[in-house]
């Protein structure tokens, strides 16, 4: 079975990324959302993309980001896929996909098990679906809250129509049940590798890449004797 694909999102240094690189993440996220603690201009943005490796799949995080906002980002900043984390409806992620003609990942909050029938709606237009928790009333940020939702709501799930990523509030210690509940191939942090509100710990990330891939951190002797 291929191993688990990670995400590390709001990077915001060029360490950050050369620590993404190093760990095996497969998604470098880039926030552009002026609230975030995380939030990039297109300059930083392009410096920090520019740094990425071959291979690395660099992802645009925006929210309800109009034509006027997404044409700046794609003029400067060299991406391979775009996460739409608002309440863009099904029609905006067609049109979106279709404009940029960029692979489009939208997120949905979960907090119980009526929210996930919203998943069914966008299976035919994006590309991928990131099935976060849903942020709590009046938050200001509509993810990278560091919370997580009860994944037995995903158990038994056999397939959704896209491939799926899981987020909210996974750690290091964390997310290896994640995947076992629910069966995810795909994960996703921000707030669960940082040192801070923004700042990456590039041990943290190793940590997370290497529990969600199922192999110690530091491998064991043969022969302890
Ligand atoms: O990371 C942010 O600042 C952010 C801002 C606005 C929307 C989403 C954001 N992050 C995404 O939220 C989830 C979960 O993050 P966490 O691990 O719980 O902190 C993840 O998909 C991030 O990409």
């Amino acid at each position: 079975m291929p191993e688990i694909a990670v995400k590390i999102c709001g990077l915001t240094r060029p360490a950050d990324v050369q620590a993404v690189a190093q760990a095996g993440a497969a998604y470098a996220g880039f926030v552009f959302f002026g609230k975030s603690p995380r939030n990039l201009s297109v300059a930083d943005a392009r410096a920090l993309a520019l740094t990425a490796p071959p291979g690395l799949c660099k992802v645009a995080l925006v929210v309800d980001a109009d034509d006027a906002t997404l044409d700046a980002i794609l003029a400067d900043v060299p991406l391979d896929m775009l996460q739409l984390h608002g309440h863009e409806s099904p029609w905006r992620v067609a049109e979106v996909r279709a404009r940029y003609g960029l692979p489009v990942m939208k997120a949905i909050g979960i907090a119980d098990a009526q929210d996930l029938a919203q998943i069914d709606a966008y299976g035919d237009v994006a590309d991928q679906l990131l099935i976060d928790a849903k942020p709590p009333k009046g938050a200001d940020l509509p993810g990278g809250n560091g919370l997580s939702f009860d994944w037995r709501l995903l158990q038994g799930r056999k397939y959704w129509q896209r491939p799926w990523m899981l987020a909210g509030g996974l750690t290091p210690d964390t997310v290896a049940q994640a995947v076992g509940l629910t069966g995810v191939r795909q994960v996703d942090v921000s707030s669960g590798v940082e040192s801070a509100p923004g700042i990456k710990d590039a041990t943290l990330i190793a940590d997370f890449v290497t529990a969600a891939q199922g192999t110690p951190a530091v491998p064991r002797l043969a022969n302890p004797n």
